[in-house]
């Protein structure tokens, strides 16, 4: 596996700034050249196939997009930030303009979103409606490690997190997570975590998730999480 993985990091960094949307603007550019690029960036898609997803990652994504021709799934898009009109919708809730410099604000981003491609965070979501339920695919990249060749259990919390999250709608915050992390993660290795809505309850969403492996041998972890709705009364800051 570790073989595989410095195989994959060769050709991760051979590629490294080639893919489309990579910052590798030299310094002689113009302003205006750089301003165009930053904002392929932040506009980028990151939810889609890139050179470093794995032949497991490329084949459950085909799977899912043919899912998705009748209309019964979607995949999600994802992206470095929020829209401007999300990002004022949750600045209503709990941004004190003391708090947070707009400058500083200016440069947030997803931080799953911000490693070079194949070193972090590679996911999508597809979305199933009706079923309320998600699955996402993920394959945690090298600077995800935790126990050598393992993958971080924060790295995997985060996921799970964002899996859950993706099974609710509008502004909501994570007021509970509950993780039974029950077998180790290969490094490198493709997930697939399956979420879902079991119980709304006014503003109070109950989640639960498992991660397996891509045969659906393994069983990894376990998860529930409890979102709340914000309420627009209130400012959480
Ligand atoms: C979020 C994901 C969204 C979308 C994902 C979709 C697609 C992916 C796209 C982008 C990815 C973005 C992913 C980002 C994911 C990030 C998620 C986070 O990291 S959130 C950050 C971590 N969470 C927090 O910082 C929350 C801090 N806490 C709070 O702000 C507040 O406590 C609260 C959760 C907002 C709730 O405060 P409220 O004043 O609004 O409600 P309360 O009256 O206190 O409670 C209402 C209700 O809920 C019960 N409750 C609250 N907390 C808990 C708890 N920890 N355990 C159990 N029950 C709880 C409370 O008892 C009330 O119950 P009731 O009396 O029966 O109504």
């Amino acid at each position: 596996m570790l073989r595989s993985c410095t195989a994959g990091l060769r050709s991760i960094w051979a590629l490294r700034g080639r893919r489309e949307g990579a910052p590798r603007l030299s310094m002689d550019l113009q302003p205006a050249r750089r301003l165009f690029s930053t904002e392929k960036v932040i506009h980028k898609d990151w939810a889609l196939p890139n050179p470093s997803w794995s032949k497991d990652l490329k084949l459950l994504f085909d799977q899912f997009m043919k899912k998705c021709e009748d209309g019964s799934w979607e995949r999600l898009p994802s992206y470095k930030r929020r829209s401007t009109q999300e990002s004022e919708d949750f600045k209503t809730y709990f941004l004190d303009p003391k708090l947070v410099e707009e400058e500083r604000l200016s440069q947030a981003q997803l931080f799953t979103r911000g490693f070079e491609d194949g070193l972090g965070f590679e996911y999508v979501i597809f979305k199933n409606n009706d079923e309320k339920r998600t699955v996402c695919l993920f394959q945690g990249g090298p600077y995800l490690q935790g126990v050598p060749g393992l993958l971080h259990g924060g790295a995997m919390a985060t996921m799970i997190d964002i899996a859950l999250g993706s099974c609710t709608g509008g502004a909501v915050m994570t007021a509970n997570l509950n993780i039974n992390f029950k077998r180790p993660v290969p490094l490198c290795s493709v997930v697939v975590i399956n979420s879902q809505l079991d119980k709304l309850e006014g503003r109070k969403l109950f989640l639960s998730c498992n991660v397996r492996s891509v045969d659906e041998k393994t069983l990894y972890s376990e998860a529930t999480g409890l979102f709340i709705k914000l309420d627009p009364e209130k400012s959480s800051t």
